[in-house]
């Protein structure tokens, strides 16, 4: 007998389905950078002077100021790094704050997050190649900058945009251009000024300085919304702290060059606690983790200069750094950008409309605020 044939198995039209990948997600932050080692600073700085979002003179008369003045500072901002043991904190406290960025977005998909400085190691062309070697379906750029500046964010994003179509990165990218109210990061900001305010109280009815990195008086004049967004922040960790009659101010430091700043300066405000003899509690809030500006200029030349007016007790808040609320504040950001399907590539972080109609840089319209 011969064997029954065996039925024609007919081939599978309906292709058997692959294992689904994960959606891969690539976070990018970026932050100003900070030289690692004293030999570091000229160069640094001179990356920093060059740029046209901080020098706006044409090209060859800016690379020229760029080397004069990166010289000429060279050795005050030297002896700033070496109060920090040689180097900037900025990349370590960056890198600590994206791997938490990552554990807070395990269930967002495959998420990596990667550092991107604008004026030291590691850059935008050698991160723009790593993550196109990451081989993301989607990228998010998030400034650590809460509020938006053409000197900071803007100049971030567009380097990053070129380093990005240098490297070949294809992938479609979606950009958070600021957060200066976002409710995690105020509440974090609150959280620590509540602890500065305790240490501060046994000493007189404490006066809270929030103190944001300066701008030349001509940007902010020329349209950039930054100090807009200062006062927004300082209003809204205010609010969130509900204290009655909180003593208040909001003012600027890290002034640099002859030009007219915006006002009023961190040191002025130092005096006038001073002369009203009461206990100051100084608050950084456009930056987000500790380096030279808040470990040296506030802890110690604004700590020194207190002192020396009369001011009679004084308290350095620290930074948001990796505090939960605001990791979790960076999360929500993201995740927002990832289901956002229209309106452009870039957004407010906080999907409100904070920066005034038609102002350098930010697409957001008027709040009327
Ligand atoms: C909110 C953030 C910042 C704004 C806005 C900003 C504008 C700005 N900065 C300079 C000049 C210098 N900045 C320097 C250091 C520095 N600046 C920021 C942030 C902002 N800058 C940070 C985070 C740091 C610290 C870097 C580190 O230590 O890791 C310096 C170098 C230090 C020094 O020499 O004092 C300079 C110079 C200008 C001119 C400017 C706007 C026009
Ligand atoms: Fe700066
Ligand atoms: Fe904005």
């Amino acid at each position: 007998m011969s064997p029954l044939p065996l039925p024609e198995i007919a081939p599978d039209t309906q292709a058997a389905p692959k294992a689904a990948r994960a959606r891969r997600i690539a976070v990018v932050l970026f932050n100003l950078g900070g030289p690692d080692r004293l030999e570091a600073v000229r160069p640094f700085l001179y990356n920093l002077f060059r740029d046209p979002a901080i020098i706006g003179l044409p090209a060859p008369f800016r690379q020229l100021v760029a080397h004069l003045i990166s010289s000429r500072r060279d050795k005050v901002a030297q002896g700033i790094y070496q109060t920090l043991g040689g180097g900037s904190p900025l990349l370590p406290n960056t890198l600590a704050q994206a791997r938490a960025l990552e554990q807070q977005l395990w269930d967002a998909g495959t998420v990596r997050v990667f550092v991107s400085m604008r004026y030291w190691h590691p850059f935008s062309d050698a991160v723009a190649h790593d993550v196109k070697d990451w081989e993301p379906d989607e990228v998010v750029l998030l400034p650590l900058y809460p509020q938006f500046s053409t000197t900071t964010t803007a100049s971030s994003l567009k380097d990053w945009q070129r380093a990005a179509k240098a490297a070949g990165l294809t992938a479609p990218s979606r950009s958070i251009c600021c957060y200066p109210d976002e409710p995690g990061f105020v509440a974090a900001v609150a959280k620590l000024i509540r602890a500065g305010l305790e240490d501060a109280a046994p000493h007189g009815k404490p006066r809270v300085l929030f103190s944001a990195h300066g701008l030349p008086e001509k940007v902010v004049k020329g349209g950039d919304p930054y100090q807009f967004q200062c006062e927004r922040t300082a209003q809204a960790v205010v609010k969130s702290l509900r204290i009655e009659k909180l003593d208040w101010v909001s003012c600027y430091q890290s002034r640099v060059g002859p030009m007219k700043w915006i006002g009023p300066s961190t040191d002025e405000e130092i005096r006038r606690a001073g002369q009203d003899r009461v206990p100051v509690v100084v608050v950084p809030i456009a930056f987000v983790s500790e380096h030279s500006e808040t470990l040296v200029e506030i802890e110690h030349e604004y700590r020194h200069l207190a002192k020396a007016v009369g001011v009679p007790h004084f308290v350095r808040v620290p930074t948001v750094g990796v505090e939960p609320a605001f990791i979790l504040g960076l999360a929500g950001l993201v995740r927002q950008a990832l289901i956002r399907t229209s309106g452009g590539p870039v957004m407010c972080g906080t999907g409100l409309r904070l920066c005034p109609a038609g102002k350098a840089g930010c697409p957001q319209p008027a709040s009327g605020a």
